[in-house]
């Protein structure tokens, strides 16, 4: 099957695809990632809003694009153990090192009231680096690629929507990836949007 012959999924609508495609002359030989956005404790869109918000103030990145957001079941526990998820990739141009990613992302996750308990828990907001450029890395600090992005549909759908030829490191491509992890769980939400901070 291909990814997007799946007559249950419905398509994105371009509109909803939010890109930035103006060349980027304030960062000096930035370096390219991808984020993964997800939230399923409280008002699950303004969380993912505030996060992109954050990221788009933090000095030395850029956000050069936003994927549709999608409800999606929570994975990797029990069914109906959890409240839906809402999630979301972004895709930044950087000059911050991956270390300094991280921290940032945990200084979103903090500013968001994220408390870290259970694996896998229900959290406000869970700022993940799903790539970063083709950095392989199995710090377990910091593992790159994210060391499930590629068997998580909400990573790989919403990442494809915004860059469908792009490739998890070591991986293959998402197109690919996609054909052997479907899309169950994963619904677009057409009538949700994040806004792509000016
Ligand atoms: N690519 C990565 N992105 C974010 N955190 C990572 C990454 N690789 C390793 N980590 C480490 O994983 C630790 C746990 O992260 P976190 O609490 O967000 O996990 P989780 O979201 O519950 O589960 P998962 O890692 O499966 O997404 C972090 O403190 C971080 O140091
Ligand atoms: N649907 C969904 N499930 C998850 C998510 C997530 O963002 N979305 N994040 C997790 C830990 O990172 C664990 N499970």
């Amino acid at each position: 099957m291909t990814p997007n012959s799946d007559p249950t999924v419905q398509p994105v609508p371009a509109s909803v695809v939010r890109q930035v495609d103006a060349a980027d002359t304030t960062l000096h030989n930035p370096r390219r990632a991808v984020l993964s956005l997800g939230s399923n404790l409280g008002n699950r869109l303004e969380a993912l809003q505030s996060a992109v918000d954050a990221l788009a103030d933090t000095p030395g990145l850029r956000v050069k694009a936003v994927s549709p957001v999608y409800e999606t079941e929570p994975w990797g526990v029990e069914p109906g153990s959890q409240p839906s998820y809402f999630n979301a990739v972004v895709v930044v141009k950087t000059t911050l090192p991956p270390g300094s990613l991280l921290e940032r992302g945990h200084a979103i996750e903090e500013a968001l009231e994220r408390v870290r308990d259970e694996r896998w828990g229900p959290r406000p907001i869970d700022v993940d680096i799903v790539a970063y450029q083709d950095v392989v890395s199995d710090d377990p600090e910091l593992t790159l690629p994210h060391p499930r992005a590629h068997e998580r549909a909400f990573v790989l759908v919403p990442w494809h929507d915004i860059e469908p030829g792009a490739e998890v490191p070591g991986r293959g491509s998402l197109g690919a990836l996609l054909e052997s992890v479907g899309r169950a769980g994963v619904t677009p939400r057409p009538d949700l949007e994040l806004s792509l901070p000016a």
